[in-house]
């Protein structure tokens, strides 16, 4: 019998113990979780369904959904699958595989710099876009594509990861069946209303003390993924202003022009973003960032992508994946073949890119092996509801002993 058709189980909240905090998102947390009934620990994302966030649950049930179909088929290499999922009265958590090598903009970080080697960049781009192609296969348009989304498995491989903000697009009924059609959003959106923006920053929700344990203790900084390049090369400590911030239609350094006009959401849109990610990766800075929404928009619409150097092949891919008109733009007529045919990627071996064993890092193993001890995580989320107290914070303080918050 097929295992992949084994639908994924139920996963016992009472026997999972976390040993670390891996990240912090808008509607979640992500904890590293062993299992008394597993070998390796995985990633669990917790939403609690009291969340200030508005739609974090339908949110946490279509992502979840989005995994369950990933999972069907055999899993892809460069997408997550999903391990087991739960709900009970106070949580939606699911679980996938751990990535140990944090995100690629944590990974950039650490490079002198801070910029990707072109070689670097062809081999992750190259992984990127097998990710994208295999949901765009499935009918989906991920619409969050960014370097904090792009995790590094154990192997060094790439893993796309927040499928939250996904689409899934049915053929048109009528005219060319390349088209495809949101059936949520069959209306453009003009502007995002004012109530509809969900502005995805990190913010520490509750008393004081937990806004001391997320700066200390580093919570905000696994989510410093999301400060602006800018800023962080300022003062690399200050993670408190110019976060990403993330609307409905995605992240807004990232977001295409047809979006920001209201023309529809197809498989276009993850192609430029794809342009926008590869020019962050080159150059260490997003090409349309302005002072605010505002102007990064207005750039987006109208500024062409500058250049530093002479011209050349990845120059010449980010050039045609930044086409504004979506029609235009490399990838919306073959979809993904389009791209894999530029020039950057000339003798590259698509077929092998799993083969490949030394990929450009690989992360060291240490708590991936980490089966033992760790935190209750029903209570954890109570401890952070306890009032601070002035002179004794339990939450604080055990939360400090149990929890490595080492970076990755
Ligand atoms: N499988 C994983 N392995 C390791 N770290 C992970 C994993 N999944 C998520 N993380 C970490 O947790 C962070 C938050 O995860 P994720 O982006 O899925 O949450 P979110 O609540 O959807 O965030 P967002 O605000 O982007 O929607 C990631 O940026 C990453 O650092």
């Amino acid at each position: 019998m097929d295992s992949h058709k084994i639908p994924p189980p139920e996963l016992d909240i009472e026997n999972l113990r976390a040993t670390k905090i891996l990240g912090k998102g808008a509607t979640g947390t992500v904890f590293l979780v062993h299992d008394k009934s597993r070998d390796h620990p995985f990633a669990l994302k917790v939403v609690e369904k009291s969340s200030v966030h508005h739609h974090a649950d339908r949110r946490a049930r279509h992502e979840i959904s989005v995994l369950r179909r990933l999972s069907a088929a055999a899993p892809h290499p460069f997408l997550p699958h999903l391990i087991g999922s739960s709900e009970n009265e106070e949580f939606i958590c699911w679980a996938i595989p751990y990535c140990p090598g944090g995100d690629l903009n944590v990974l950039r970080y650490r490079q002198n710099d801070r910029v990707f080697s072109p070689a670097v960049i062809r081999f992750y781009l190259a992984e990127i876009i097998c990710a994208l192609e295999h949901l765009h296969g499935q009918g989906i348009v991920y619409r969050d594509l960014k370097p904090e989304n792009i995790l590094v498995q154990q192997s060094g491989h790439v893993t796309l990861t927040d499928f939250d903000l996904s689409r899934e697009l049915v053929p048109r009924k009528s005219g060319n069946p390349n088209f495809y059609s949101d059936p949520e959003e069959e209306k453009p959106v003009k502007h995002p209303p004012r109530n509809r923006k969900i502005t995805r920053f990190v913010i520490p929700r509750r008393g004081n003390h937990n806004h001391a344990f997320l700066n200390k203790k580093g919570l905000k900084k696994a989510k410093s993924a999301r400060v602006s390049p800018v800023s962080r090369r300022n003062n690399p400590n200050d993670f408190s202003t110019n976060e990403r911030s993330n609307s409905f239609v995605g992240t807004e350094e990232y977001v295409a022009p047809e979006v920001i006009r209201g023309d529809g959401h197809e498989f276009a849109v993850d192609w430029w973003a794809l342009g926008v990610l590869c020019y962050e990766m080159m150059y260490g800075a997003t090409p349309f960032k302005g002072k605010n929404r505002k102007e990064t928009y207005r750039k987006i619409l109208l500024a062409e992508p500058g250049f530093i150097g002479k011209p050349n092949a990845l120059t010449d891919l980010i050039g045609k994946l930044l086409e504004k008109d979506p029609t235009r733009r490399l990838g919306y007529c073959r979809g993904s073949s389009e791209i894999k045919e530029h020039e950057f990627f000339r003798g590259l071996r698509w077929d092998l890119l799993t083969e490949v064993l030394r990929p450009p890092f690989l992360p060291s193993r240490d708590e991936s092996e980490v089966t033992e001890g760790g935190t209750d995580i029903r209570e954890y989320f109570q401890k952070l509801k306890l009032p601070p107290s002035p002179l004794w914070s339990p939450s604080l303080n055990e939360c400090r002993n149990n929890f490595s918050l080492t970076e990755f």
